[in-house]
């Protein structure tokens, strides 16, 4: 097979256990070269785990993957097409930005130095401080510089946004954007939809280890969502035993229900209760998504 059609990421039943905890089960996925792929799930879904596999730093309890056709076992060559950003970031306190930087580069070859000094400037970065000093967002960018620098065919980056204010977001999914233009592949992991979806092609949704869709985020919102805006005489019942039903919110006075299939049962139950008004919308992508995690596991 040519290298140009590979995939970038290839998982095939990809599994890890953690003595009973089954983090991953059998996660089978391909994410197309160039793609800004997100990867989505509640806490614990198993995000981080995947991409831990992925960089071989734990080692899978079943199954296989491939990182641009190069099994991720082969560390060093899997390794030479990866960058990574973790979300928590751990990096030398003693050592000024450059300093962890330019050790970074060293390690990892081939950096950019253009790019390096354009990504300080547009990220607004001081490179001069320590890392002790720097509060958590900047530490977060200088990780973001160092997974980018070498401009690595694949981008893994875990929760990457995690600390940074509103317009350094913007910046860096500007970053990523023209990362992928360029042929790069980024895979994204988030629980936060909003902080994925201008930028990404694609969507995986992980709950409690198990894939639960793939799609585009234009086929995610045309999924069969419809939200029920309900006022009630009196007090408002929980609805989120109803067939079809997969979230359910308060706001003032009315109850905001996401249906997914037929609204049959949500409007038979409504029948017998004293409705006020009842209005049906287009869900956003958020209630979508929302209905995938289900009702029950929402905060
Ligand atoms: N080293 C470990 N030992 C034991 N259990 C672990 C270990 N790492 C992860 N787990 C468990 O595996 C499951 C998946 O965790 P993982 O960190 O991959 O989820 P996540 O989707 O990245 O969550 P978050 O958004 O909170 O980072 C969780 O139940 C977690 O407690």
């Amino acid at each position: 097979m040519s290298m140009s059609c590979t995939p970038a990421i290839r998982t095939e039943g990809l599994t890890k256990r953690f003595g009973d905890v089954l983090a991953l089960d059998h996660l089978d996925l391909t994410v197309e070269r160039g793609e800004v792929f997100g990867f989505l799930g509640p806490n614990g879904a198993g995000k981080t785990s995947t991409i831990r596999l992925l960089l071989h730093l734990i080692h899978p309890s079943a199954g296989r993957a491939w990182v641009l056709g190069v099994p991720v076992d082969d560390v060093a060559r899997a390794h030479q097409h990866l960058g990574y950003v973790a979300g928590d970031v751990a990096l030398w306190p003693q050592l000024t930005g450059l300093e962890a930087l330019h050790l970074l580069g060293r390690l990892s070859g081939g950096v950019d130095q253009a790019y390096l000094d354009e990504l300080l400037l547009r990220l607004d970065l001081d490179p001069s401080r320590r890392i002790r000093t720097l509060s958590k967002g900047n530490r977060q960018k200088v990780a973001l510089v160092a997974g980018l620098m070498h401009r690595p065919d694949v981008l893994l980056l875990d929760e990457p946004t995690a600390g940074l204010d509103p317009l350094m977001e913007a910046e860096f999914q500007q970053i990523v954007r023209e990362a992928a233009a360029r042929g790069q592949t980024v895979f994204l992991s988030s629980h936060i939809l909003d902080e994925v979806e201008d930028i990404c092609t694609r969507v995986a949704i992980l709950r409690s280890g198990r894939l639960v869709e793939v799609a585009t985020l234009d086929a995610l919102r045309q999924r069969d969502v419809a939200v029920f805006e309900i006022v009630m005489d009196g007090p408002v019942p929980s609805f989120s035993d109803v067939p079809g039903v997969v979230a359910e919110q308060r706001v003032d006075g009315a109850v905001r229900v996401s249906v997914h299939g037929s609204p049959q049962p949500l409007l038979a139950e409504l029948g017998r209760r004293p409705v006020v008004s009842l209005r049906s919308r287009e869900p956003d992508l958020e209630e979508v998504f929302l209905g995938f995690y289900g009702v029950k596991d929402r905060r």
